[in-house]
């Protein structure tokens, strides 16, 4: 069954409203649980790259703001001393555990650049083979707001393309995806498997997101469109749900799948299921 997995790269990403308090803080217990679903698909045999949010929500305090800022100067100035926290708590937390973790910045202008984004694979490529867990998210300092990710759920989708990932994977502060808010909407129901982004899943995804998150749903969706055209299947779910990475990975798990179209029928799923099912 090991082998099943051997070199299947999974892209986990991991939003700012995972990794804070209600107040907008860095929470160092949320961070462990992200770390405890990166060791669990290390320990099951899966390249793992995380992309992380995070870095303003652990800087703004430091920074002398009593909210997270909204300014783009004053994010950055925040997003350059939590990014510090950020790296430094997740390195810890893996070594404690026994795999190391490497820091890579990145800018939208990055992936048109085919230079840089030539050396940003074949970086990613090194640490992956040597089995180092990468953990990426947009350089805040030179972002510009006319290319700018500002959520990472698009930089998550950006960065599963230029892997070639076998899975994309968004952890939020939701179950997946519902026909409609549902923080603003309680009855409103889950969504569980998704072939296609239609114009009807799109208009879905209408509303905003948390007051600690950036992209809300929107940018989710627009980031699983984007996997799915290049054919990675991808998965949304809740980050609060211990081992949910492994049963996302065995199609167990509570949330959305979305299907890319070469695996749009029941017997490819399962093949796929099969396919990464951990040891
Ligand atoms: N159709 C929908 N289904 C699920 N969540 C939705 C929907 N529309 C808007 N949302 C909002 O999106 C939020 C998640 O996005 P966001 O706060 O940006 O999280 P993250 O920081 O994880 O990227 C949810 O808390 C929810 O309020
Ligand atoms: N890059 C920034 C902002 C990213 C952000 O908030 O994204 P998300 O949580 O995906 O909506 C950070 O690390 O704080």
């Amino acid at each position: 069954m090991g082998d099943l997995i051997k070199n299947k790269r999974i892209v986990l990403k991991i939003g700012s409203s995972s990794l804070t308090s209600a107040q907008g803080e860095m929470s160092h217990r949320k961070l462990e649980r992200v770390v405890n679903e990166v060791v669990s698909l290390k320990d099951a045999g899966f390249e793992v790259l995380l992309v992380s949010s995070g870095a303003i929500a652990a800087g703004y305090r430091k920074l002398g703001c009593l909210t997270r800022p909204t300014t783009l100067a004053e994010e950055q100035a925040a997003a350059s001393i939590g990014q510090v926290e950020l790296i430094r708590t997740y390195a810890d937390l893996l070594l404690e555990h026994g795999y190391v973790g490497s820091q890579i910045l990145l800018t939208k202008s990055d992936f048109s650049n085919q230079g840089r984004s030539l050396n940003a694979r074949n970086t990613i490529n090194v640490l992956l083979e040597r089995g180092i867990i990468p953990i990426i998210n947009e350089n805040d300092t030179v972002s510009m707001t006319s290319l700018r990710f500002g959520d990472n759920d698009t930089l998550g989708a950006e960065v599963s393309c230029l892997v070639t990932a076998d899975f994309y994977m968004i952890l939020s502060d939701v179950d997946g995806l519902f026909r409609g808010n549902p923080r603003t909407d309680p009855a409103a129901t889950l969504v569980h498997e998704v072939f296609g982004i239609t114009a009807e899943i799109e208009a879905l995804a209408g509303g905003g997101g948390s007051n600690r998150g950036t992209g809300g749903m929107k940018s989710k969706i627009e980031a699983f469109k984007q996997t799915l055209d290049h054919g990675i299947l991808s998965f949304l779910g809740d980050a609060s749900v211990s081992g949910i990475a492994i049963q996302a990975l065995a199609q167990k798990a509570k949330g959305t799948y979305f299907y890319p179209e070469n695996l749009r029928t029941q017997e490819d799923a399962k093949e796929v299921a099969f396919y990464m099912q951990p040891k």
